[in-house]
């Protein structure tokens, strides 16, 4: 159950494992998006701040410190992590909930993954101590080879507001596992259950500089841990222009980077389904879930002609009954969307697609009944074409849109005419349609007869502008690791490649 009236913690920036005042003491206000008022304040870092927390995250790599731990030594600390999260589930929650405005039962199944993802990777820390050294055959005698995985050194880890306390740990926990020392920057726009993962590493002992949290803007804290020369990597999640300026700058000093950026996927719909409600249904969480806030989201709907009407209409009538709320209310469905900001892109996105000629089948608006707050009503677009900006371009908020295709042929060709490649669905009875479409669409996920579902053990990644690298599973664990070649000459012949002096 939520928590009424919870107050936000007043924290500062946590670095080498203590509570630490920014450089330049400036603050950030905190808004919950469900009603629009300042409910606290975050620290707000600078460069100062930033290379203070890599330095503490280097001297934690140094000589017996967190870089020489065991994977069965780092993985009782992730599980620690994880039963402080558990225990901590009804707060987290509720900050999470107050502080991003999605319903609190899904912030609330979100901590669960938190703490699921905290299991996993103590688990594949674990693991890895048996996996860290492995030979490698050579077709020569006189030479032994073996292969390192070795942790990369200090990562950066710049993350995004839609699942807050979930994309920091989907980084942190298998950067931890692989033995890396982490500087993380979430969203200013939902910070706050990031920073209460501070405290509890405070509380489980976490040795300091393992983990530093530096809260505050993007271009003055995120920007200057992507540029600085002692960051060995950046793992980053959200917009495709950030990623861009991310990619250039990390580029500079040929750093590494993970991206996983936008995305307007398509979900296809065929009218052999054997149950209208059951798809129907699949189609609103593709797109509504997480006040459609999800990179994944299946915001286009590509539907067979010969359903299209009576589809609509079934969609028509769920979409009507969606819960919309205070998120803290039980039973809400759908909160506000995250910010001012994106309340009013949302908006515009929307009447641009009007002006456009677009029909606006349902929504497109505040509901009436919630006089303040960034709430936008669940939007289902029809009659689009695909030269409109709402067909190419991610919203980001509740916002469906709507074209019929008639053939298989035609149905491909609309999911995979996007710029984006993160997720694509099908939902057909014909499994071997099925297969066909999970094949030609050009993402990184592909959900068959569901939309959404998102479990920590599969590779989570895009492709095309959605960008690249792959999260969770045992594919997130590579990121942080650097892969050392060792070879040895084990032969008492000398080498022979010079003409040997006269003896001596
Ligand atoms: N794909 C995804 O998961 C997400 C996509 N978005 C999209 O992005 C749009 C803008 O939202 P924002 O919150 O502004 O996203 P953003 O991509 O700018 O922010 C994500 C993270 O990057 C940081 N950041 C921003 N500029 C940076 C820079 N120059 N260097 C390093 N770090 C930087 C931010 O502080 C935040 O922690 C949204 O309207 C939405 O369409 C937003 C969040 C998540
Ligand atoms: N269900 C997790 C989605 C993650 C993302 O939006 O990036
Ligand atoms: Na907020």
């Amino acid at each position: 159950m939520a928590i009424p009236n919870m107050q936000i913690p007043s924290r500062q920036l946590f670095i080498d494992g203590e509570w630490r005042e920014p450089v330049k003491k400036n603050r950030l206000p905190v808004i919950n998006p469900a009603t629009e008022e300042i409910i606290g304040y975050i620290p707000a870092a600078t460069a100062e701040d930033v290379d203070i927390a890599v330095k503490a995250a280097r001297r934690a790599l140094g000589r017996n410190g967190w870089g020489s731990t065991t994977g069965a030594q780092r993985a009782k600390f992730l599980r620690a992590i994880a039963a402080k999260v558990l225990e901590k589930r009804p707060e987290l929650a509720t900050l999470e909930t107050i502080d991003n405005g999605k319903p609190w039962f899904e912030a609330a199944s979100d901590i669960d993954d938190v703490v699921a993802c905290f299991e996993y990777y103590a688990d594949l820390a674990e693991a890895l101590d048996s996996k860290n050294k492995t030979e490698v055959k050579l077709h020569l005698d006189s030479f032994k080879t073996h292969v390192y995985k070795e942790p990369l050194g200090v990562v950066g880890l710049i993350t995004p507001w839609n699942y807050p306390l979930l994309m920091t740990t989907w980084k942190v926990a298998p950067a931890l596992a692989a033995g890396c020392a982490a500087v993380l920057k979430p969203s200013e726009l939902a910070s706050i259950t990031s920073l209460e993962l501070g405290e509890i590493c405070r509380e489980v002992g976490l040795p300091p500089g393992a983990l530093n949290i530096l809260t505050g803007l993007g271009h003055e804290a995120g920007s200057p841990l992507v540029s600085h020369p002692d960051v060995d990597k950046i793992a980053f999640t959200g917009s495709g222009p950030t990623g861009i300026k991310i990619m250039t700058a990390a580029a500079q000093l040929v750093k590494p980077v993970t991206l996983e950026l936008g995305g307007k996927s398509p979900i296809v719909v065929f009218d052999d389904i054997p149950n209208i409600d059951i798809a129907v249904e699949w189609t609103l969480f593709g797109c509504f879930w997480t006040n459609g806030q999800i990179c994944s989201a299946t915001s286009r709907l590509i539907i067979q002609d010969t359903i299209a009407s009576q589809f609509l209409d079934r969609l028509l009538e769920w979409t009507k009954n969606i819960k919309i709320s205070d998120p803290l209310e039980e039973d809400c469905k759908l909160g506000p969307v995250i910010s001012r900001g994106q309340y009013e892109k949302v908006l515009k996105l929307i009447s641009t697609a009007k002006n456009e000629g677009a029909t606006i089948l349902y929504g497109g608006e505040r509901p009436q009944h919630l006089k303040k707050g960034y709430y936008i009503q669940p939007t289902i677009i029809t009659d689009v074409d695909t030269s409109m900006e709402i067909w190419k371009e991610e919203v980001f908020g509740p916002v469906l849109c709507v074209k019929t295709f008639k053939t298989e042929e035609e149905a491909i060709e609309l999911a995979n005419d996007t710029k984006y490649g993160l997720g694509a669905a099908i939902l057909s009875k014909d499994l071997d349609r099925c297969e066909r479409f999970t094949k030609a669409f050009q993402s990184g996920i592909v959900w068959i007869n569901c939309s959404q579902p998102c479990f920590w053990q599969p590779p989570w990644g895009g492709k095309k502008r959605s960008g690249f690298g792959r999260e969770l599973g045992e594919w997130s664990l590579e990121n942080y690791l650097n892969i050392k070649q060792v070879t040895q000459y084990v032969s008492d012949e000398p080498w022979a490649f010079y003409k040997s002096p006269s003896k001596l």
